[in-house]
């Protein structure tokens, strides 16, 4: 089970000091999507030259042109590349294509899809690395979350990776984790915290030691 730190709301030198405090916690950085509006894949860029040991995702949440946006994120150094999971197959099939072609992964998010079970049935099946359950900002903020739909493909998956992402806090992981998602994926749980680095390296103990139960 990989921790994954989202970047959403800095620009690129913030978000590598960021990464300095807590890099020796963390698996995968993620580029945010409003930080990949904000900055370009340039963020992407700056962020692999600096960290090149930490895997780096670039949360693009494509919906078309696929295999070329997939290749662009590739160029500027990214290891894993989100499209949505209410994309047409086409697209899921030229983002796998073109990752494969890279040597890269391809995490799909799940965010607004509303029938969970079927789709990562489908999804699975298109060969994509990882399905990723979300609850964005938006519904966040009307008390949602992803647990149940964890669960929900965790039982349906079987090839891809799972993951979760949207509002996981220190006192939620326990509930996340024992699900076993192979990636977590946490934002505000950390970078809102006055010690970050405290926080990632809490997280990632209880990871380890719910992977070593
Ligand atoms: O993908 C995200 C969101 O849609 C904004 O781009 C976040 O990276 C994701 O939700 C994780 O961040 P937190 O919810 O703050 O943990």
């Amino acid at each position: 089970m990989k921790l994954q730190l989202a970047l959403d709301l800095v620009n690129i030198p913030e978000g590598i000091e960021l990464v300095k405090e807590v890099q020796e916690h963390i698996d995968v950085v993620e580029i945010g999507t409003p930080v990949v509006i904000n900055e370009g894949l340039h963020a992407v860029k700056a962020m692999k030259e600096a960290f090149p040991n930490l895997e780096v995702l670039a949360d693009l949440k494509i919906m078309d042109a696929a295999g070329y946006e997939v290749s662009q994120a590739a160029a500027a150094g990214a290891d894993i590349v989100t499209i949505l999971g209410q994309a047409e197959d086409a697209s899921i099939k030229g983002a796998v294509e073109e990752a494969k072609k890279q040597g890269k992964q391809i995490l799909v998010d799940m965010i607004a899809v509303k029938d969970i079970k079927t789709r990562a049935q489908e999804l699975d099946a298109l060969g994509v690395d990882y399905i990723c359950v979300h609850t964005g900002y938006d519904l966040q903020a009307v008390g949602q979350n992803s647990f149940e739909d964890l669960h929900t493909i965790k039982s349906v998956v079987k090839n891809a990776k799972t993951a979760i992402a949207g509002g996981i806090k220190l006192e939620t992981l326990p509930e996340v984790i024992k699900e076993q998602p192979d990636l977590v994926i946490v934002g505000g749980g950390i970078t809102s915290k006055d010690d970050k680095k405290a926080a990632a390296a809490e997280m990632q103990k209880l990871i380890k030691e719910a992977v070593h139960a």
